[in-house]
Order: structure tokens, then sequence, then C-alpha cells
């Protein structure tokens, strides 16, 4: 199915805030009319009352997908407002972190399609990653109608089962937090290092995103990219000396970072 088809149906977005507003900026600068999309968000900012959806207003009757993007902790409250909508053709989609698909299945019916999905977001961008994975009701049609709405903000994946997801969350759901963290950090030390402040976040913001770029569109490993950067004794194995210490060190301080996150998903599941 097309986003076109998508379109004829029509799309809920249930919360516009962080990620609901990056998918819908996706979405509408790839081609999906406003006019085919109700959006439900009790404090629409300027950018989504300026962008032609339906906004708090009354819902199809059958649309072909309802997303569903508010907080976890708001769930309870959001979910049983498109309780009519359950135990029919319309495929549900949510992307909230540490809600589990049976917490769905509860409040909009067990024959329900839903599919529990984790963006990102470079989706804004379209550069995007989502993992999606699917109750027993949604069936090959409905994962690839969630892989079209998907794909045109990014890449989308499979998961194996359920229990992925929180390990997804942590990487990259959670994961451009630490990149945006990342440029921070290179700007600061540049910048504690005698650069005026604009220079050094120039140089980090750019160096990140060349080397995301490179990363994603060379042959070579990630390893191997690094090995090209380091000549033997030079100023780069200087520092990964420092950033690959075996305690205080990269490799140990995200295997923390993103143990924090995987927990932290795992937590807001067991409610
Ligand atoms: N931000 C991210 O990078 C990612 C977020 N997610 C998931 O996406 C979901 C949304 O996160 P995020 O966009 O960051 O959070 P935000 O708080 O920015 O967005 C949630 C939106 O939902 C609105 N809302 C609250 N209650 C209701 C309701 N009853 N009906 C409709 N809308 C409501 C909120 O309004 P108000 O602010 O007025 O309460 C807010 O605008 C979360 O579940 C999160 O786990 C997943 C991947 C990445
Ligand atoms: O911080 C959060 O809980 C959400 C989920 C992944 C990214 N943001």
């Amino acid at each position: 199915m097309a986003l076109s088809q998508i379109a004829a149906q029509g799309l809920v977005l249930l919360g516009c805030g962080k990620m609901g507003s990056a998918m819908l900026a996706g979405w509408l600068s790839e081609g999906l009319p406003a006019s085919s999309v109700w959006v439900i968000e009790p404090h629409p900012s300027d950018w989504l009352r300026g962008t032609g959806v339906h906004l708090n207003q009354p819902l199809p009757d059958a649309p072909a997908i309802v997303l569903v993007a508010v907080k976890p902790q708001m769930m309870g409250d959001a979910l049983p407002v498109l309780q009519a909508l359950g135990n029919g053709e319309t495929l549900f989609v949510s992307v909230a972190a540490g809600t589990a698909i049976a917490t769905y299945e509860e409040v909009l019916g067990e024959s329900t399609p839903i599919i529990r999905a984790m963006p990102n977001t470079p989706a804004a961008i379209g550069r995007g990653i989502t993992a999606l994975i699917g109750n027993t009701h949604a069936a090959e049609d409905h994962l690839s109608l969630a892989e079209t709405l998907l794909a045109a903000v990014g890449q989308t994946v499979r998961l194996d089962h359920e229990g992925q997801m929180d390990a997804v969350t942590g990487v990259s759901g959670s994961g451009p937090a630490y990149v945006f963290h990342l440029i921070e950090t290179l700007a600061a030390a540049g910048e504690a290092q005698g650069l005026p402040a604009d220079l050094a976040l120039q140089l980090a913001r750019a160096t990140v995103a060349g080397a995301g770029a490179l990363a994603e569109s060379a042959e070579e490993s990630p390893a191997q990219l690094r090995v090209n950067v380091t000549s033997p004794n030079g100023t780069t194995q200087a520092a990964l000396e420092v950033l690959m210490h075996e305690d205080e060190g990269f490799p140990n301080l995200l295997h923390r970072a993103v143990t924090a996150a995987t927990e932290r998903s795992k937590e807001l599941s067991r409610g």
C-alpha cells in the first residue's frame, strides 16, 4: 500500500509533541496531504496549527492507521478515546516507550491489529530508523502498511520478538540524544582548548554529521574507518587511548548508558 492509499482512508495521530511532530513533518514533506490527517493534541503548537491537518475534530469512522504518540504515563487517559476504533479494520501503531502490546489489547480489544514501533527524531528529515513488532492480529498486510508509513520517514526493521524493544529503545530510540550530547561535549572540549564557541560548535557538528554520513555510505566497517583516521603515534591515537580506556573509556560509559535506558524501558512496562 502506498502513502496515497493511507491518505485515502485517513491517518489519526494521537499526541503531537516532539516525536509526533517529527514524524508528521516527515509525512507532510513526503506528500501526505494535511487534509488526510486527524490530530488529537491538547496543546497544539503554532507549527501544528499551520499545517492544515484536522485538529481536535471528530475522527473518521475507519481510518487506515491510528498512530499513538503520547507519553507512556498518559496512555491510561489517552487511549480510551480511541476505543470505538478497536476490534475493526483500523491498524493501531504505538511509538510509546515501555508500553507492552498487551496494554493496548486490554483497552482496544484483543482482535485489534496492533503494532508496537520505536522510531527516532531524525524522522523529521527522513533519516529516522523505526523497529516494529506486531501482535497476533497484525497480519503481513498490516506490517507492510505500517512499514509504508514509517519508511516515508527513514529506514524500518522488523523485530523477532517484543522483548527486543527495550534494548532497541536504549540504542536507536534514545540514541540521537547521545549523539547530540557528543556534539555538545566535543564543542565544549574545543572551547576549553581555546577555540571560539561558534567555531568549536561548527567543527563538532560538521564532524559528527560527516562521520555519520561516511559510516553509512562507506563499504568499510566503522572500526576500519576509525583506523583510517589513526596515524601511528599521531594525534588520534593519543585521544583514542583516553576514549578506549578499559574502565573510564567510551565502551564502558556507553554500555552503562544503554543499559540504563533499557532498564528504564523495562521499568516503564511494569507500570
Ligand atoms: N522524543 C523521542 O525522541 C521519542 C519518543 N518516543 C515516544 O513517543 C511518545 C511521545 O514522546 P514525545 O513526543 O517525546 O513526548 P511529548 O510530551 O513531546 O509529546 C506527547 C504529546 O501528547 C500530548 N498529550 C498528552 N495527553 C494527551 C491525550 N490525552 N491525548 C492526546 N495527546 C495528549 C502532550 O500534550 P501536553 O504536552 O500538553 O501534555 C504532548 O504534546 C512517548 O511515548 C515516547 O516514549 C519514541 C521514540 C523517540
Ligand atoms: O526518553 C524517552 O523515554 C523516549 C523514548 C525514546 C526516546 N525518547
